[in-house]
């Protein structure tokens, strides 16, 4: 799949801080891409970076069909707060934005109310956004980026804050963004929500990229880095000593996992490899499935994993 962003060694130091320490990853063209990390691991200044908020010191990015270490004018970003003004209702303060961005009469008028339409906010039209929740405002921030109707939304903590009802609705908001063709990329902190809408993730810890990986093993494309698919097997007890080997000859490797009933065992197939072709390999070999499903990989385990590991 094409990408929408490189990034190569990418570095940012803030005085004697490593910010952000030689990150190189692709972001997929359509992807919705989760940056993961702990506080101050460095997934605002990534997001800076790429928007031109902040300077890099060393490394590059580069956007799909944008100069080099130049940020995209495809791309529009909520990074700090944004300042809207309290008193001004909601459908007036989008046809100021709107107006500021140069964005004629007409379009103005019918893009309006479809992008509050979208964003749920239809009923607080004429509501100062003084008088608007949090979740509210995230979601009057989001149809202030789609005026400019961007191929790529940057969004730091969309969901900071939200309460559980604000949180669903943003989650929504992005999955029909997705849908649309869009590229998103967020940074959070929440492996739960990210696993919910994301369909890859990179975590960072102290500057450094740790792990870059696709979320749903069966959707398109990748970023090459993704780990093979998880498959749960099987088969008669008895017939273990026979599969072992031949999950060997396959090259399916066998995983640590508890709680499994009798005959039944997790193995990581290559990158690329199908749940299909294992079933015809082992049949091939007189051992017959009872059992085979995917089983998705809790991003909880993979993200302990990873910043327990590296220092
Ligand atoms: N403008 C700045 N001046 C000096 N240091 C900075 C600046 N911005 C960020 N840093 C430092 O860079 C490091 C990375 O910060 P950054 O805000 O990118 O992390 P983060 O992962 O977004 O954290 P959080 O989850 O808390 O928002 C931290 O040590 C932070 O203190």
């Amino acid at each position: 799949m094409e990408s929408v962003l490189r990034l190569s060694g990418l570095t940012k130091n803030y005085g004697g801080i490593r910010a952000l320490d030689g990150v190189s990853m692709a972001i997929p063209q359509g992807a919705v891409f989760g940056l993961l990390g702990p506080n101050g691991s460095g997934k605002t200044t990534l997001l800076s970076l790429i928007t031109g908020l902040a300077h890099r010191t060393s490394g590059s990015f580069i956007w799909q069909s944008v100069p080099e270490n130049t940020p995209s004018p495809d791309v529009a970003a909520i990074i700090e707060k944004p300042n809207f003004l309290p008193k001004l209702r909601a459908a007036e303060q989008l046809s100021h934005i709107a107006r500021l961005r140069g964005l004629g009469e007409a379009h103005r008028r019918s893009e309006i109310p479809r992008l509050l339409e979208k964003v749920g906010l239809s009923q607080a039209a004429d509501r100062p956004l003084q008088a608007f929740s949090l979740g509210m405002k995230q979601r009057f921030g989001i149809a202030a980026l789609l005026l400019s109707d961007p191929r790529v939304l940057i969004l730091d903590e969309p969901t900071n804050g939200l309460d559980p009802q604000g949180i669903i609705e943003i989650r929504h908001l992005i999955l029909q963004l997705a849908a649309e063709g869009r590229t998103i990329i967020l940074a959070s902190h929440l492996l739960d929500e990210v696993e919910k809408v994301c369909t890859h993730a990179a975590i960072l810890k102290q500057g450094r990229l740790l792990d870059v990986r696709e979320m749903r093993a069966d959707s398109a494309g990748g970023s090459g880095e993704a780990a093979g698919m998880l498959v749960e097997l099987g088969v008669a007890p008895e017939q273990l000593p026979a599969l072992f080997p031949l999950l060997d000859s396959f090259g399916a490797k066998p995983e640590a996992a508890t709680g499994l009933l009798p005959g039944r065992v997790q193995v990581r197939l290559k990158p690329g490899a199908d749940p299909a072709a294992l079933n015809r390999f082992l049949s091939g070999h007189e051992i017959y499935l009872a059992h085979l499903q995917h089983v998705h990989d809790r991003l909880e385990t993979s993200f302990l994993k990873a910043l327990e590991n590296r220092p």
